[in-house]
């Protein structure tokens, strides 16, 4: 049977309302028969362990106390999720649970991991009745019935066999961190321990996968919560993970990753706060590229020792309950210890042990083959620039393939340093991988221009064409399309796309950054840019739909791009390669204030407006635009205004208005019975709008007036002119001057009142547009290197 091991750790079980998310998350991703291994909820361990110690100080009022705290969390656990017979059922139980923990203290018979794994049990079992209460099938396992050590040696033969009891109908919610020895004695697994036991179930039980449900997204090159920069791995592979927790890399213990040796059991971290988030999965050696990282080691102990005996840094790491990096440097054997544990380990290598340094702080670097040293002497160097004493500086090589630099000092670095460092050592290393929808008049020209365009590319950053998605077929390559014959991969190797299959095949990308560009016409595909930046996807769209979504649904795309450090660039949105959204950006930085935007936003519309004079039919004229790439697919988005009215909202959003479509007036250019209907109707009724624009040219003609579709969004007034119609110009007005197929943008603002400052150039095109992508591509780039 393909099983599933899922592992919640504490923080996504601390309150009613994450129970009730993880619940949600075991619905959707689980199926019956797959194990749920939990650990104590929030913070419940560590009040057990305040318990033991009042306990053993004979603090009889404290021990009362803190039973109480433990009853408060639980009752209000159990009251928030549980209701009529399960509730008074699971709170008569927790009540004789923590009665019977009274009595024992006050008997002195209170036993430490006993008293421990009460917190996972208590986690599992609520998990297990809510579950039931949602009536799906859950039950609740200790994991002292699972797994059994002896002599401190997990006994795998019997442990596989009693995972047998796993029900294959059912969700097992099974108790982490806890385990029995051979006398039935409880034994607690350590540091981790849950992720530990959800490893060794998923072995026992030969599981497909397990996957780390926790606080963060994945594995990063640092700790993202120090610095911004920090990058996602969507892979990672095991030996770097190992490398990286024995440096005391937090996210992942060296002992979870120890019952995955020699299976093909899939390995992934994924957050319960963001359960649609890319994830990290860790993968055999050869299945990723080898990453750079960067980890922070806290007040450590330096200690020397003499004749390490094999196993033993092991078993000092299970007596401390914490992770131990040892190494070799000229012929000695050093050891890592966290400072509050070191006279445990010098008191039990009793006289092999000797202090060499106390209280380092310090940087490992987990990095490619080669580069290690390197890289080693680079941050040394760093940290002396800004102050800091190395001790030690030294570069090893781990397991084959696998290097890593320990730089040791004596104070400890903020996070500005550890930005620093992380820019100087990991930038780098990245690579962007593009994915291009849409391969109709811009999109082609976009790809054929991209072959040159990557040698420029590549000097910032090395970048590939990785993904080609049309309306119903996409092609991946995760090395790399080749762009010379793009067209003969796409004829022989495109497969069916969907939207499921489109998110899978970006997830699996093993690149440091993603883009999508979206040079499609497609709401549908504007739709999915919650979920591309779900995978860590920056976008770059050309298509307009999302910048005029609603506001609500477009705020909290902005929103959810900046928490991931994503960027959004839409230039070619708005006067495809014309500079206007910089050129708004850049007055506003430098502190200007636009009082009044006026213009043609319309490459379509200003060249029909400028050919039209009535000696050939305008429907005429609309077809060749048509066919010169200039219109949207429909061109009826054009001529219905709608077009020009996103444009505006666009620019309107980058002034920082909050408006949506519908605030803007619309005076479409054409008759409004014209939108009903597919374009095979429209034209078989395009008299219609010959007449409708023969009247108009006729009325402007009559006034020495011309043609033009114009946008004006003005600020001056106490109320604010949003609005976009067919007007008649004088002929001497800046509006009236275009060239076919020109846009022009009029901008007043306190510094450019009176004389205006006019952008004004091709509007529509394939070629300008795709450069103008090129253009986004090009600085989006540049961001990603510093
Ligand atoms: N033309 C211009 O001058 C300018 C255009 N733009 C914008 O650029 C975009 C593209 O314009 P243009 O190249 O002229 O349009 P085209 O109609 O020529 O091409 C559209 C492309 O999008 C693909 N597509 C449509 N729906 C989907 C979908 N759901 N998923 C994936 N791909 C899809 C189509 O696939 P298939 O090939 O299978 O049909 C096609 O390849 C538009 O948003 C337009 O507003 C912006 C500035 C200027
Ligand atoms: N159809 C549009 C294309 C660019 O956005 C136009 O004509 O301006």
């Amino acid at each position: 049977m393909n099983t599933a091991v899922h592992k919640f750790g504490g923080s996504s079980l601390s309150s009613a309302a994450r129970y009730h998310a993880v619940a949600n998350i075991i619905i959707s991703h689980c199926q019956a028969g797959d194990s749920v291994v939990v650990s104590a909820a929030g913070k419940t361990t560590n009040t057990l362990v305040k318990l033991w110690l009042c306990y053993q100080q004979n603090d009889s009022q404290g021990t009362l106390d803190v039973i109480k705290l433990l009853k408060n969390h639980q009752v209000e656990l159990i009251s928030e999720l549980l209701i009529d017979e399960l509730q008074e059922t699971a709170l008569q139980k927790l009540n004789d649970e923590l009665e019977l923990i009274a009595t024992l203290a006050q008997q002195q018979e209170l036993v430490e991991a006993q008293l421990l794994a009460h917190g996972e049990v208590w986690s599992a079992r609520l998990l297990a009745q809510y579950l039931t209460q949602l009536e799906h099938k859950a039950n609740a396992f200790d994991a002292r019935d699972l797994l059994l050590l002896s002599g401190g040696q997990l006994q795998h033969e019997k442990n596989q066999k009693s995972c047998q009891v796993l029900n294959s109908e059912q969700f097992n919610v099974v108790t982490g961190f806890i385990a029995k020895n051979e006398s039935g004695e409880t034994v607690t697994l350590g540091r981790n321990g849950s992720d530990y036991s959800a490893t060794l179930i998923a072995r026992y039980c030969n599981a497909q996968s397990v996957t780390i449900w926790t606080d963060t997204q994945g594995v990063y090159s640092t700790d993202p919560r120090k610095v911004k920069q920090a990058i996602k791995y969507a892979k990672v592979c095991r030996e770097q993970a190992n490398l990286l927790a024995r440096l005391g890399n937090p996210v992942l213990h060296a002992k979870t990753l120890t019952p995955l040796k020699d299976t093909n059991i899939k390995l992934v971290v994924r957050s319960s706060f963001d359960s649609h988030s890319a994830c990290t999965e860790i993968v055999k050696k050869g299945n990723a590229k080898q990453k750079h990282f960067l980890t922070t080691l806290d007040n450590h102990d330096l200690v020397k020792i003499e004749q390490l005996i094999e196993g033993e840094v092991g078993e000092l790491s299970q007596l401390i309950q914490h992770t131990l990096h040892h190494f070799e440097l000229d012929s000695e054997t050093y050891l890592l210890i966290p400072a509050a544990y070191t006279h445990i380990v010098i008191n039990h290598l009793s006289g092999r042990a000797n202090l060499v340094e106390s209280n380092l702080f310090g940087l490992g670097i987990v990095c490619p083959n080669d580069i290690a040293h390197q890289l080693t002497q680079q941050a040394a160097k760093i940290l002396q620039k800004y102050n800091i004493n190395i001790r030690f500086a030294f570069s090893q090589k781990d397991m084959p393939g696998n290097e890593y630099g320990l730089v040791l000092c004596e104070q400890a670095f903020d996070t500005d340093l550890l930005t620093i460092l992380h820019e100087e050592l990991i930038s780098d290393s990245q690579e962007l991988a593009v994915v291009v929808a849409g391969l109709g008049n811009v999109g082609a020209t976009f790809i054929t221009q991209l072959e040159k365009q990557l040698v420029r590319l590549n000097y910032l950053l090395p970048v590939k064409l990785v993904g080609l998605v049309r309306s119903e077929n996409m092609l991946f390559c995760s090395d790399g399309i080749k762009i010379h014959n793009w067209l003969e991969q796409w004829q022989t190797s495109a497969i069916a796309y969907d939207n499921k299959s489109l998110i899978a095949a970006l997830e699996q990308l093993d690149y440091e950054h993603k883009v999508v560009i979206d040079i499609t016409a497609s709401e549908d595909f504007s739709l999915l840019y919650p979920d591309f930046a779900a995978q860590d996807c920056h976008l770059i769209s050309a298509n307009k739909y999302a910048g005029t979504a609603h506001t609500t649904w477009y705020n909290a795309l902005k929103e959810k791009l900046y928490e991931r450090n994503l960027k959004w660039r839409y230039n070619t949105s708005v006067g495809a390669g014309l500079p206007i959204n910089f050129a708004l950006n850049d007055l506003q930085y430098s502190g200007d204030k636009i009082e009044r935007l006026l213009g043609v936003f319309s490459g379509t519309l200003s060249w029909l407006c400028c050919e039209y004079d009535g000696s050939v039919p305008f429907s005429e004229l609309l077809l060749k635009a048509k066919d010169m790439g200039y219109t949207e697919p429909d061109p009826r988005e054009d001529l219905s205004g709608r077009d020009v009215q996103r444009k505006l909202l666009i620019l309107a959003r980058e002034l920082g208005l909050t408006l949506d479509l519908d605030d803007i007036s619309l005076t479409p250019m054409m008759p409004a019975d014209l939108a009903q209907g597919d374009w095979l109707s429209f034209l078989e009724k395009r008299d219609k709008l010959d007449a409708f624009m023969s009247d108009k040219l006729i009325q402007a003609k009559k006034e020495d007036l011309v043609l033009r579709y114009v946008a004006e969004l003005n600020l001056q007034q106490d109320k604010l002119v949003a609005k976009v119609a067919l007007s008649a110009v004088k002929k001497d007005e800046p509006l009236a001057g275009l060239k076919a197929g020109d846009n022009i943008f009029v901008i007043n603002s306190l510094w450019y009142q009176d004389n205006a400052l006019v952008i004004q150039g091709p509007g529509a095109g394939q070629e300008v547009t795709a450069a103008g992508i090129h253009s986004d591509l090009y600085w989006l780039t540049h961001s990603l290197i510093k």
